[in-house]
């Protein structure tokens, strides 16, 4: 693995997965990451995300320095043969090129606009980082995708399912704000990719990517979706045909016990943040059919792994 930028970056998905458990059940006293430092760069606020590996950097005996590049760091300008005579102080070329002096591995945050789809889909910062550093890097969540949330979505069922082939929903829920697709994308492409029952559903007009939905199950009734469903995964996306626009949905959509009903006493994951009683209500949040903390929880282990594979790929 030379970057972690998409799931498709990992080689070996099983033996990822089978590598963050064993780091979490059987912790190792050993440093692999002595002397090497992370930067991590954010253009976008994170909890999870940061804490998370960083932790998962320190575990494995890395240095760690982080930015708040939007607020603390050059404007960066992204565009190739730019005259610089505006707002931008500086060019990826040369930002990327010194972080790779200071860091042995860069991981970067950076959210879509979501105005412009087919600009939103170059992933033109992380695909600049990947071009202009030297160094491995990792996506901390992109325009399109959030690879390390999907790798801790991927453990968290392994780890908590009861059978061997879980149905898993997908279900999208209300949020007042345009959020971006990245969540759901990540998620899809795992259910893809491990042993389980796989569907989706959503509001028409809240249709994912097609081609990252391919031949999976959309169903446009969250009732139907949810019967006898082993997981319920909730997130809110913007709308993909309207691009970045918030529709009006008629029905409520907010996941709520009365909802759960229908299930096989589904285990509730969401990525956080969550807002209560919006998204998902109170009655579930703080109930047993919630794993969201568990899942949190998970995200060091993920990063762990990823971190241990890009330090011995990169030696
Ligand atoms: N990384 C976890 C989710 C990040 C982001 N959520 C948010 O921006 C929610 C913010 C709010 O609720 O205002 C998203 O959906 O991609
Ligand atoms: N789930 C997640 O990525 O959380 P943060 O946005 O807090 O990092």
């Amino acid at each position: 693995m030379k970057n972690y930028i998409n799931l498709s970056d990992i080689e070996d998905l099983k033996a990822l997965i089978h590598d963050a458990r064993g780091m979490k059940s059987n912790p190792s006293e050993e440093k692999p990451g002595k002397g090497k430092t992370l930067g991590m760069l954010f253009f976008n606020p994170s909890l999870r995300t940061r804490l998370s590996t960083e932790k998962a950097a320190r575990l494995l005996g890395m240095e760690v320095m982080v930015m708040n590049a939007d607020k603390d760091g050059w404007a960066l300008e992204f565009e190739d043969a730019a005259i610089m005579n505006s707002d931008k102080a500086e060019h990826i070329k040369e930002a990327a090129a010194v972080l790779s002096q200071y860091c042995d591995i860069i991981a970067v945050r950076a959210f879509p606009g979501l105005k412009d789809r087919e600009q939103d889909e170059t992933e033109l910062v992380m695909n600049s980082f990947k071009k202009y550093a030297t160094i491995p890097v990792v996506n901390l969540e992109s325009a399109t995708g959030h690879p390390l949330q999907a790798l801790t979505d991927g453990i968290t069922i392994q780890e908590l399912s009861e059978k061997s082939r879980p149905k898993v929903v997908l279900t999208w829920a209300p949020h007042p704000n345009a959020l971006p697709h990245s969540v759901a994308n990540s998620f899809t492409e795992m259910m893809q990719q491990i042993d389980v029952d796989f569907v989706i559903t959503n509001p028409e007009g809240y249709d994912l990517d097609p081609k990252i939905v391919r031949d999976i199950r959309v169903e446009h009734d969250q009732k139907k979706a949810f019967k006898d469903a082993d997981f319920v995964y909730v997130k809110n996306w913007s709308s993909y045909e309207k691009y970045g626009q918030v529709l009006e949905v008629e029905e409520n959509w907010t996941v709520d016990q009365a909802k759960l009903k229908n299930t096989n006493n589904a285990k509730v994951m969401h990525c956080l943040p969550v807002r209560r009683n919006v998204v998902i209500a109170d009655d579930i949040l703080d109930s047993d059919n919630s794993i969201v903390i568990q899942q949190a929880n998970n995200r060091t282990y993920a990063a762990q792994a990823v971190l241990k594979k890009l330090l011995e790929c990169s030696k």
